[in-house]
C-alpha cells in the first residue's frame, strides 16, 4: 500500500499527517504541485527485468506521456536484492538534491521511498507498483530504495542527457526515515 507521512523539517518526532489512502495522498501532494496517480501495470514485469522488456511492455503509456509532456529521453531502473552494486546505487539517491526539470517516475513493480522537502515540511511518500509521481523541477528531495532493493521504475526526462542532480549539501536526509526492506 502506498503511503504518505508529513513532518515539520525541524521535528522528526511529530507526525503532522499520515495516510495510506491513494486519494488522500493525491490530494496532499496536489497541494504542493506534485502529481501522484495510479496506472495499470503489467504483471509480467518483476524487479530485475531487462530494460527493453519493460519499455516494450509500457510503450503505449510512454508514447502518451511523451505526446502530452514532450519528454526527450527515458530510462529504466530495475533492481533486485541480488544486485552486486545495490549499496552504491542506494547511496547515489540518498542525499538531498534537486533537478532542473520535473522528476517523473512510474513504478512498474516493487516500491521505493521518495522524500520531498517543501516549505519547511517533509513529505515521505512510499511509492508502490502502479504509482506515477512527478516532482516539480527544483524541489529538494531524496530517494531510498532500501538495503535490499526490489523495484522497477521508468524515468522520463525533459532533457536529452537524462539524470542530472544538483546536491544541496544538506544532511537533512540522515534525520528522516529510511526504507526497511
Ligand atoms: C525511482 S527512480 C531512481 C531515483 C531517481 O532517479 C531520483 O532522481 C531520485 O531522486
Ligand atoms: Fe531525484
Ligand atoms: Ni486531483
Amino acid at each position: 500500500m502506498s503511503a504518505i507521512r508529513i513532518y515539520n523539517d525541524s521535528d522528526t518526532t511529530n507526525l503532522l499527517f499520515g495516510s495510506d489512502n491513494n486519494l488522500s495522498i493525491h490530494n496532499k501532494l496536489g497541494e504542493i504541485g506534485v502529481r501522484f496517480e495510479q496506472w495499470q501495470t503489467a504483471a509480467s514485469i518483476a524487479p530485475g527485468a531487462a530494460a527493453e522488456d519493460v519499455l516494450a511492455a509500457y510503450r503505449t503509456d510512454i508514447d502518451r506521456l511523451i505526446a502530452e509532456q514532450g519528454y526527450q529521453s527515458m530510462d529504466v531502473i530495475s533492481l533486485d536484492a541480488s544486485h552486486p552494486q545495490k549499496a552504491e546505487l542506494r547511496q547515489k539517491f540518498l542525499s538531498e538534491h534537486t533537478h532542473s526539470e520535473d522528476e517523473v517516475r512510474f513504478f512498474v513493480a516493487g516500491e521505493g521511498l521518495f522524500t520531498l522537502h517543501v516549505d519547511n515540511k517533509i513529505y515521505e511518500v512510499l511509492c508502490q507498483q502502479g504509482d506515477l509521481i512527478s516532482v516539480p523541477a527544483n524541489t529538494p528531495h531524496w530517494f531510498d530504495m532500501g538495503p535490499n532493493p526490489g523495484f522497477v521504475a521508468i524515468r522520463l526526462f525533459n532533457n536529452p542527457d537524462g539524470w542530472v542532480a544538483n546536491f544541496t549539501g544538506s544532511d537533512i536526509a540522515e534525520r528522516f526515515n529510511r526504507l526497511e526492506n
